[in-house]
């Protein structure tokens, strides 16, 4: 009999990788969504962790994981919505923007939870949406980023209300947790400063609270915040 799986979706780097790891290395059965096949993806299905190529930038690439997935299994622990991209207003026309975050961060979670929800069939079972602390507070130079992140909020108290008690639906929040290559000593100094506690926590951060959520049997419709006390670090 196999155990239902983990699917956690864009892991094939940081946060994503990270809590796939943590969790095969716990015992769970995982599969996770890549967009770009990496060396890693081979090394990560010989280590048992399934890999499914989807991009869900667009309904048909949506349709066709779904498919993918069903064929290959027919229940599901956890679906974790992890996949995203991070793209300021200047990446390009507005609209077009606007269109590809709430895509990634609204439209694909909400597709793919109405479809795979049924999966859903285990004695403990976990919907949880990576939104962030700027979908409380808004983003002056991420205006559509934020706007799709507190669309997948939403969405996480609807789904709570539409799926207990079978399913516990929860959103985690971040605000750093770890930087880009790219970042700048100069951007992650201002970015140190923005929280009270000043660090850049690491993937282990959301893991941690994973792991919590998962073993909860009291928690959901909940957005549990990892910021550092952003929220006070006030003018
Ligand atoms: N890192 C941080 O400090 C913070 C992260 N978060 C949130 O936490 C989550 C994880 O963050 P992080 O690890 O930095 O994420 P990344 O920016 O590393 O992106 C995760 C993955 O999403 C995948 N992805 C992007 N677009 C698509 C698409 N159209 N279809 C399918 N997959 C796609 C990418 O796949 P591929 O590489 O294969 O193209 C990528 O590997 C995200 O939801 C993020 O918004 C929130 C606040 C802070
Ligand atoms: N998909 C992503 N979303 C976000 C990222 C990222 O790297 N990928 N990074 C951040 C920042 O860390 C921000 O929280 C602090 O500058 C936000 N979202």
């Amino acid at each position: 009999m196999h155990q239902a799986p983990i699917l956690i979706t864009g892991a094939a780097q940081r946060i994503g990788l990270y809590c796939a790891k943590a969790l095969h290395q716990l015992g769970y059965a995982v599969v996770i969504t890549y967009r770009r096949h990496r060396p890693l993806i081979d090394e990560l299905q010989a280590s048992g962790i399934d890999c499914i190529q989807a991009d869900f930038a667009h309904s048909q690439g949506v349709q066709s994981f779904i498919d993918t997935l069903k064929q290959r299994y027919q229940s599901l622990r956890a679906i974790i919505h992890n996949a995203s991209d991070w793209h300021s207003d200047q990446d390009g026309e507005l609209a077009e923007v606007f269109d590809a975050m709430m895509a990634i961060h609204a439209k694909a979670p909400l597709l793919l939870n109405q479809a795979l929800a049924p999966m859903l069939n285990e004695d403990k079972a976990d919907i949880v949406h990576m939104t962030d602390f700027v979908a409380q507070t808004g983003s002056a130079k991420h205006m559509a980023y934020a706007a799709s992140k507190a669309a997948l909020e939403n969405l996480t108290l609807s789904l709570a209300r539409k799926l207990a008690p079978k399913v516990k639906v929860n959103a985690i929040a971040p605000a750093l947790i770890c930087f880009n290559d790219w970042d700048d000593d100069a951007y992650r100094q201002k970015t140190l400063q923005k929280s009270l506690l000043g660090i850049e926590p690491g993937e282990q951060e959301v893991f941690n609270t994973l792991d919590w959520l998962l073993c909860s049997d009291y928690v959901t419709g909940r957005i549990i915040h990892l910021d550092g006390g952003r929220h006070l670090n006030l003018p």
